[in-house]
């Protein structure tokens, strides 16, 4: 059985002690780093860019789950690479020619990933499920953190599960969105492999006991 993987979304981190959050993390049970990049046109906010992503690579050896909900991401592969970003996720509704984006992710030395917002459906990537490292469904709208799950992922991972195992690929499923310790075990029991976890770490009394109770959760 694949492990499954945490990764806190530095989106509900406290900007003004990103070092002691980036800190926590680092000494926590939690396996990757989830950084949403955010353009103000293809989601409704602006999170961080590039000079944050620089400084915050250099403290931590966590894998760099980058998830650009950007219009036009082609622009930007080779600076996120350069950047240090492990995983490359791109939104397949921000991409016109999705195969050209996912072989620039690979031959730029990252693992390619493509994210789809809750109304996208997972037979959509039929053809290129092959070429996918990972796919990031969005259980919530893609912009801001802290909304409710979407309940109908539970149906949406166990069809792109099926369209994984019947293409024969190893693909990840990552689940992105209003994630908690009351959905962490049914999603994994559903076919994800990766939670990603903002409010529900961040805003908790004590996010290094949240990661290692969720940890335990979907052990
Ligand atoms: O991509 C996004 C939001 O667009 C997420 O990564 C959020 O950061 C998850 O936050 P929570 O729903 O866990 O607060």
């Amino acid at each position: 059985m694949q492990y499954k993987k945490i990764a806190p979304s530095l989106l509900a981190a406290d900007f003004a002690n990103l070092q002691r959050d980036i800190e926590m993390v680092n000494a926590s049970e939690a396996d990757w780093f989830h950084i949403d990049i955010m353009d103000g046109v293809f989601v409704p906010n602006i999170s961080f860019g590039m000079p944050v992503l620089q400084a915050m690579a250099r403290h931590t050896q966590k894998t760099l789950d980058v998830h650009l909900m950007i219009v036009d991401p082609d622009r930007y592969v080779q600076t996120f690479a350069d950047l240090g970003a492990d995983v490359l996720t791109v939104h397949y509704e921000a991409c016109t020619h999705l195969h050209r984006s996912l072989q620039a992710i690979k031959n730029a030395g990252m693992k390619a990933g493509v994210a789809l917002n809750p109304h996208t459906p997972a037979h959509l990537l039929e053809d290129v499920i092959q070429d996918i490292d990972l796919v990031c469904l969005m259980s919530v709208n893609p912009g801001f953190g802290g909304q409710a799950f979407i309940e109908n992922t539970y149906d949406k991972i166990k069809k792109l599960k099926t369209l994984i195992n019947d293409n024969g690929a190893q693909t990840l499923i990552e689940i992105d969105g209003g994630v908690n310790d009351k959905n962490a075990k049914a999603l994994v029991d559903a076919g994800a492999d990766v939670l990603v976890a903002g409010s529900f770490v961040f805003k908790s009394d004590n996010p290094t006991d949240t990661i290692k109770n969720l940890k335990k959760v979907i052990a």
